[in-house]
Formats: structure tokens, C-alpha cells, sequence
């Protein structure tokens, strides 16, 4: 959104993550800089332009675009967005970058589901392309258009989908990711050969288990227990994959998940 131009605000309630944030955005403007994506004055303005708070009340007051990135747990989104209802300005909209869950459910916890839509973007973010777009129940068509124009200035492409559990990406995702762990579990293969067949039999740009541990267990098996609730037996999560969770193993945020990661190596 800074490199975009937008004057930008993050905040989360824990400063660590916010301490890890800014030294990760400020390592890829540098990092941009230097393999020649962004200019120096772009890179300079970008990080002049993002501010970084604890206090939701700040980073939201003045904000005419929100967009709003917790845990996939319904009633954290609830507690979030009834606070965000009383702080924000009513003409700012109400963008959640939800995964799976149903804008108009989201809409509900707020005043205004003419202006709540859901942005869903992919990791990494400055990388990937994409903003999948899913419009809720109410959601107006002015809204659809103004995010359309926010995600165009971010230099991404745009899919307007109507809404329904997991849209199209997560959907998908959460059965390939799934039955990966299924695999694994039924003793299939070893994760870097799972991953090594999807990668080079189905061209496949990661396998599942890196796409996994760089976007969160957690995160993945809150996508399916939302999915499983939805839409049924086939998007029980996999008991391996929740033993993982169990055991902290989240992934790259947490250093470990299916693959270990240190400074230099990945190894299993
Ligand atoms: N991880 C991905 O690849 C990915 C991709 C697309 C969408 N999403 C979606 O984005 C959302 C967040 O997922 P994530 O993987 O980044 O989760 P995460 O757990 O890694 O990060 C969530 C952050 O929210 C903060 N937080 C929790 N409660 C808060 C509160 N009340 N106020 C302010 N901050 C709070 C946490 O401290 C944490 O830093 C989910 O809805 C997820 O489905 C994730």
C-alpha cells in the first residue's frame, strides 16, 4: 500500500509482531532497491509514508480503507470489526482479508455492509498477483469499484467472486494442502518427495507442504475447520496436521513446521 502511495498505517495488538513487521518491510524495500524494482525515491517515500502503532484507535480514525488481517477465528472478527464500527469513519470501507470466511457473516458484526467486502491477498504479497475480491450480500457496487481501484494502483490483477466458504483460492488450496498431510500420514512418501510430485508432475510452482509452512499451519487448519464446518466431511483436517499445530509447529513463522528452517538451510 505505501510503495502504492497510500499513506499507511499497520497495527496489531503485539508489538513484537509489529517490531517484525517493520523490520521485514523496510529489508524488502531495501532488497527492492537494490535488484533495481523500485526506485530510490519510491523506496524513500514508501517507508516515510507507513507508521506503525499498537493503538487500533490511531492507525483507524482517520482511515478511509481498512483492511483487517486476524486470525481466521469468527469471533476474533467479530470482537474486531464491532470495535473498528465504533472508532472508523463512516464513509471509510470495511475490507477483510479474510480466507474463507462469508463477507456478509463479516458485514453483520458491523453498520455499513454496503461498504464491506472482502480483499483477499496472497503470500507473499509484494510477490504474488492477485487480490481475490468477494463481494457479500449488500456489498455496493461503489465499494467493488473503489477496491478495484486501490488493488490496480497496488499493481495487481483483480477476481470478482461471489461470495461462498473458501472462494476459489483457499478452497482449492485447503484440499491439496489436506491431503498432502493425508500422505504423509498413510506414509506415501517423505514430505520433499510429496512436494517434489506436485512440483514437477502437476507444475506446480511450491509443493504443498512449502506452501503450508510459509503460509502457517495454524493459519491452513483454521481455513479447514471453517471449511469442514461449512461444507462438510470432505474438508476434515488431517489429524497429522493438527498434532503439528499441537506441537507449535507452525511453519516458517515459528522456525519449524513439516521442514526446519535455520539462517542457511531447510532440512526435515
Ligand atoms: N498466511 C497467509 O498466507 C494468508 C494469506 C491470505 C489471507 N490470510 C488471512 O489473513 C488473516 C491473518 O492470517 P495470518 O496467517 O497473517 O495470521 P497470523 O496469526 O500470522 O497473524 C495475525 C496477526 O494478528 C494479530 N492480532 C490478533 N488479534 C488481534 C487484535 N485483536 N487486534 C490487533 N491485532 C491482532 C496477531 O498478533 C498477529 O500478529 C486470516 O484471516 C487469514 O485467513 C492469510
Amino acid at each position: 500500500a505505501a510503495i502504492a502511495g497510500f499513506v499507511t498505517t499497520v497495527t496489531d495488538n503485539q508489538s513484537s509482531a509489529l517490531a517484525s513487521a517493520e523490520a521485514e518491510i523496510n529489508q524488502l524495500v531495501e532488497s527492492g532497491i537494490q535488484r533495481g524494482k523500485l526506485s530510490e525515491q519510491v523506496g524513500a517515500y514508501a517507508l516515510a509514508n507507513v507508521a506503525f502503532t499498537t493503538s487500533l484507535n490511531t492507525a483507524v480514525m482517520d482511515a478511509d480503507l481498512i483492511i483487517e488481517a486476524v486470525p481466521e477465528k469468527p469471533q476474533l472478527k467479530q470482537a474486531v470489526f464491532q470495535l473498528l464500527e465504533k472508532v472508523a469513519k463512516s464513509s471509510c470501507i470495511f475490507a477483510t482479508n479474510t480466507s474463507t470466511m462469508s463477507p456478509t457473516e463479516i458485514a453483520s458484526y458491523g453498520a455499513r455492509p454496503a461498504k464491506t467486502i472482502a480483499m483477499h491477498f496472497f503470500n507473499p504479497v509484494h510477490k504474488m498477483r492477485l487480490i481475490e475480491i468477494v463481494r457479500g450480500l449488500e456489498t455496493s457496487d461503489e465499494t467493488v469499484e473503489s477496491v478495484k481501484e486501490v488493488a490496480r494502483r497496488m499493481g495487481k490483477e483483480t477476481v470478482v467472486i461471489n461470495e461462498f466458504p473458501g472462494f476459489v483460492t483457499s478452497r482449492m488450496s485447503a484440499l491439496v494442502g489436506n491431503e498432502a498431510f493425508f500422505m504423509l500420514q498413510e506414509g506415501l512418501g517423505t514430505p520433499e518427495d510429496i512436494d517434489k510430485a506436485i512440483k514437477l508432475g502437476l507444475n506446480y510452482p511450491m509443493g504443498p507442504f512449502e506452501l503450508g509452512d510459509l503460509v502457517g499451519l495454524d493459519t491452513r487448519l483454521n481455513n479447514l475447520r471453517y471449511l469442514h464446518e461449512k461444507l462438510g466431511e470432505k474438508y476434515r483436517p488431517a489429524p497429522l496436521l493438527e498434532q503439528y499445530v499441537q506441537a507449535g509447529r507452525l511453519g516458517r513463522k515459528t522456525g519449524k513446521g513439516v521442514y526446519q528452517y535455520n539462517e542457511e538451510e531447510v532440512t526435515t
